[in-house]
């Protein structure tokens, strides 16, 4: 989030729209969360296109908050792989987590969620984060150790039934259990990967938003037991949220008891959709050998022949030096250039998708800051940048063309320019000698054209 919850709740507040405590969701980097009245579409709203929050539902909020991302000095957590991470809720909790430094994999299997995942990144101006495009239960072991990992496995989504009817129909032909043996085995086997690529004194979160055992206890039963006493199941113990134990019998036979450790979470105690979360650490390596390798890390070099198209965007904006410590800027593809945190180090092995924000696209004349690019650079921009009165503020988001006042143009030469509402970044617009103000918003962020 760009803001904290105080400053979104008085910008909630002045749009009306009443906000609560979500009394057992607080992060120590991350703060409170606020609950949005039910039905609420935050997608369309102007502040959410503009980057500035997200939202999630509660429930799936508590893996990440498991995963132990802030702790000391002696411990400090800089790698983390989410395993099954489209379309990225849990990546952009992870990633701000961080303080948006680090590394951060997000690997999915399925290539149209991780282009989705890739827009929320970019609209968070998430910059810690590269994508990788594998199956999560061959994922290379040449990118670990990890010190965090989650694994938001793939499920039969029993948990979703208040959001999602048409799963009652689905439930009700009864192939429930042949559903479930389908989904364990790419649990298990996803499991077991994660076990290989966690460093020793790491920890992992194995969740689902299903109530199967099957897909529960029974998959963390067997990554018990394969780790031979070199894997520990840790409680869920958070203040204010009821959490059931996890089973310890099913179907006549009785589990390991140790996996009432794990955590269920039924909708009706909390009021949320249901869940079911384990927290292990790795206590000593569970294979033979020392462990996994080291990571052989990924270079992210500005060529000199791209310098020329940063400084054109420092100067036509006036950014503040320093940029060039602050984030590795490179390219990727022939599109243009992508900036990542300075201390963001992608293996080489699998080959990311994308690592950090693609901010410039220099294939056009004029070259053009991205949407993103502009949602994250805005802020340090000191000319070309004109503040939208309400009106203009939604026909910008809605890509129609307006002449501003003469006063809204004073800093602003003709050419590209920032635009921004109350302070806020929302993108880049051209100024036309006309004085026309032609929005460069993307047609397929424009879910925010409501504005609202
Ligand atoms: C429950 S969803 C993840 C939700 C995500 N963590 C979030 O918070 O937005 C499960 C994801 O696992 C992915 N998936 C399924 N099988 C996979 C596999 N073998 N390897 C990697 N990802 C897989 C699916 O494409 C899906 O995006």
């Amino acid at each position: 989030m760009r803001l904290d919850a105080d400053a979104l709740v008085a910008l909630l507040d002045a749009e009306g729209v009443p906000t609560g405590p979500v009394p057992w969701l607080r992060h120590p980097t991350l703060g409170r969360a606020l609950q949005l009245p039910p039905g609420f579409k935050a997608g369309q709203r102007w502040w959410y296109c503009a980057g500035l929050a997200h939202a999630q539902e509660a429930v799936s909020q508590l893996p990440v908050t498991l995963l132990g991302l802030a702790p000391g000095a002696s411990d400090p957590v800089t790698r983390v792989l989410d395993l099954c991470a489209a379309p990225g809720g849990k990546t952009a909790q992870i990633a701000l987590a961080l303080g948006n430094r680090g590394t951060v994999l997000a690997n999915d299997f399925t290539p149209e969620r991780i282009a989705a995942l890739q827009g929320n990144l970019d609209r968070l101006g998430l910059v810690n984060v590269s994508t990788t495009w594998c199956d999560g239960s061959n994922y290379p072991a040449a990118a670990g150790p990890f010190d965090r990992i989650l694994v938001d496995a793939p499920c039969s989504s029993e948990g979703t039934l208040r959001r999602n009817r048409r799963l009652v129909g689905t439930l009700r032909t009864g192939d429930g259990p042949a559903r479930s043996a389908r989904m364990a085995a790419r649990q298990r086997a996803l499991l077991r990967k994660a076990v290989q690529l966690c460093r020793p004194g790491g920890r992992i979160v194995y969740s689902t938003c299903t109530f199967a055992p099957e897909e529960n206890e029974l998959i963390v039963a067997e990554a018990l037991d394969a780790a031979a006493g070199r894997l520990t199941l840790l409680p869920v113990d958070v203040p204010g949220l009821r959490v059931g134990a996890g089973v310890t019998r099913w179907q006549g036979r009785t589990l390991d008891p140790r996996l009432a450790l794990c955590a269920r979470l039924w909708p009706h105690w909390n009021d949320t959709g249901g869940f079911f979360v384990a927290v292990l650490e790795k206590t000593a390596e569970t294979g033979a050998g020392s462990g996994p390798p080291a990571h052989a890390a990924r270079r992210l070099d500005l060529a000199p022949e791209d310098a020329p198209w940063l400084d054109g965007l420092v100067e036509r904006y006036g950014l503040p030096d320093g940029l060039r410590e602050r984030y590795r800027f490179h390219r990727q593809t022939r599109r243009g250039l992508h900036l990542a945190a300075a201390d963001h180090t992608p293996p080489v092995s699998p080959p990311a998708q994308g690592s950090g924000l693609f901010f410039h696209r220099t294939n056009m004349r004029p070259p053009k800051l991205t949407t993103a690019g502009a949602l994250l650079l805005g802020p340090q921009a000191t000319r070309n940048r004109m503040d939208l009165t309400l009106p203009q503020r939604d026909a910008y988001l809605r890509r129609e063309a307006f002449t501003p006042g003469p006063e809204q143009t004073r800093d602003c030469r003709p050419g590209q320019v920032l635009v921004r509402y109350c302070g806020h970044t929302l993108g880049v617009a051209v100024l036309h000698r006309s004085g026309t103000l032609e929005s460069l918003f993307p047609r397929k962020w424009s879910g925010c054209t409501a504005g609202g």
